[in-house]
């Protein structure tokens, strides 16, 4: 596995995040070493797409990028006539999960496709995964997202949605992200990786509140939905649709 060194040098100047071919080439150690409970998350979205399966349905992976949750998904799916859909708008990562697909062998077709999730027709989805990229949408364009999913789930079927997050007051949101930065430092990386990727995210990754996705799931209809996880300022929640 290559390792994250895209902010070890010190940068004249620092250009907004962009998940090209440098991050990609990186991104499983990048990822791994970025986001607490990372191999929690994936593991615990394929133990939900077991639970969750129907036959005859479509699994979504919205910003995929190399496609770790497809891979948790599809084996994990027993049920007739399924298909993984993975979907990122970023060329380098979605080359790369194509490679990474067929690499390992599986009944259930998975599809990489190059495109905007905005634009993604959502259909017949027992299950649908975003995880860590609502973050990255104009905010003006996630309620949309999130009714979308919710249309396009099956009854019965599950969202499960992770984002770093933010909170109302600076007191435990300050709190939250050094303890964040504790566990990068943790993983190896120094303070000026820290400080320049922080301000390469900036513009580019904006959290919402627990309190403002809690109030959107509930908007686009949907009655059931709770954290399952959480570490630091990251988390990850689910939604289920009625059956
Ligand atoms: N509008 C968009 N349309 C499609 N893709 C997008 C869009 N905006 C951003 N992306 C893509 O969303 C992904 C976010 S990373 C997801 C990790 C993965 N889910 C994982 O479980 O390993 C999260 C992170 O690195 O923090 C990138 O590949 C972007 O290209
Ligand atoms: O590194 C960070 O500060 C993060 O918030 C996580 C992350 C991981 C991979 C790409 C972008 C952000």
């Amino acid at each position: 596995m290559q390792k994250d060194h895209v902010y070890a040098e010190p940068l004249a100047h620092i250009q907004d995040f962009r998940f090209d071919d440098a991050v990609a080439d990186v991104f499983p150690d990048m990822i791994q070493r970025s986001v607490p409970g990372y191999q929690t998350i994936i593991q615990t979205i394929g133990k939900l797409t077991a639970r969750y399966q129907q036959d005859n349905s479509h699994y979504y992976d919205l910003g995929c990028s190399l496609g770790a949750a497809s891979l948790a998904m599809r084996r994990h799916i027993s049920a007739a006539n399924s298909k993984v859909i993975a979907v990122d708008n970023s060329q380098a990562m979605i080359e790369r999960c194509q490679r990474h697909l067929l690499a390992f062998r599986s009944d259930v077709p998975v599809e990489a496709v190059l495109g905007d999730i905005r634009q993604t027709p959502i259909e017949q989805a027992a299950v649908v995964v975003i995880n860590f990229t609502l973050q990255f949408l104009p905010p003006e364009d996630r309620d949309a997202l999130i009714q979308r999913i919710y249309k396009g789930l099956k009854p019965g079927g599950i969202l499960i949605l992770s984002e770093k997050f933010k909170t109302d007051d600076n007191i435990t949101n300050d709190l939250l992200i050094d303890l964040y930065h504790d566990f990068k430092r943790a993983n190896g990386y120094s303070e000026l990786e820290i400080s320049q990727k922080r301000t390469a995210l900036e513009n580019v990754m904006r959290p919402d509140t627990l309190a403002t996705h809690a109030t959107r799931l509930q908007q686009a209809g949907f009655s059931a939905h709770n954290l399952w996880f959480q570490c630091f300022n990251f988390c990850s929640m689910f939604a289920i649709k009625d059956a």
